[in-house]
């Protein structure tokens, strides 16, 4: 069903991952291409935070193919997957309470030349800037999760796994993460996103693949999201 891209700077084939005995992805097909937004979209437990940790290799255990940048990684070790450029920011965003936002910003290391300067993130998201020497225990969550993904720019990462950023933020909160993915998309980064709300997932991807027990079971183009809506009720229950 998936067509397979040759242009793509993430392709995803055949992948199967287990929590210890449990066997939770039963064969995940996704393509990114750069440049793009793609989002996993499906019910709880389907296997979109799975898929995310499988790429970046924080599973107990994973086969298939995982060529990233024309490189196989199924069997590569995390650290190693981060210094190929891919950067992850889990749904638990990990901003470090008792440092500020420059200093979480400075943390994560610099794995490869691209990544934005500090300066280059502030004028990007003057929010940001505001708090510079704010605690991280006093952001509040959008803000924490603006930080989680601004510090991934910095990186030289070029790929992101973005878990379910809205999660748990206000309407207009949520907005915000929206204008900050198409910066992101603007800038020529690329994007992977976790979402369980797709009237969000509408504002910013190019394509959706929705994930159904462990598998990729369909994949909608932006522009047909609204003509698609009885099918993704469907399949998303809501
Ligand atoms: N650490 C773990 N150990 C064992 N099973 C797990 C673990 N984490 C997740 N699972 C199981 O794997 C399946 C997929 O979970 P996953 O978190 O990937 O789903 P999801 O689509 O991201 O949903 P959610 O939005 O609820 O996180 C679920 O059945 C879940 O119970």
């Amino acid at each position: 069903m998936i067509r397979a891209e040759t242009d793509a700077l993430l392709a995803v084939r055949g992948l199967e991952a287990w929590y210890g005995e449990s066997h939770v992805l039963h064969g995940v097909d996704i393509d990114i291409k750069p440049g793009e937004v793609v989002t996993l979209l499906g019910r709880n437990g389907a296997g979109k935070t799975t898929t995310l940790r499988a790429i970046m290799g924080l599973v107990g255990k994973r086969a298939g193919s995982i060529r990233y940048n024309g490189a196989e990684l199924i069997s590569a070790r995390s650290d190693i997957i981060a210094r190929k450029g891919i950067g992850y920011c889990p749904e638990e965003r990990g901003i470090f309470a008792s440092l500020d936002v420059t200093e979480n910003l400075m943390l994560p290391p610099v794995v490869m030349p691209g990544g934005l300067s500090l300066d280059e993130i502030y004028t990007l998201f003057p929010n940001l800037k505001e708090r510079a020497r704010s605690q991280g225990t006093k952001l509040s969550g959008g803000e924490q999760q603006m930080l989680a993904i601004a510090r991934i720019l910095r990186t030289g990462a070029k790929l992101l796994l973005l878990d379910e950023p809205s999660e748990g933020l206000a309407p207009v909160i949520v907005q915000q993460i929206g204008r900050m993915i198409r910066e992101i998309k603007q800038r020529g980064f690329t994007v992977l996103l976790v979402e369980q709300n797709f009237r969000f997932a509408q504002t910013v991807a190019d394509r959706h693949y929705v994930m159904e027990h462990g598998r990729v079971v369909d994949m909608v183009k932006n522009e047909e999201l609204l003509t698609s809506l009885d099918r993704l009720h469907e399949y998303l229950g809501v």
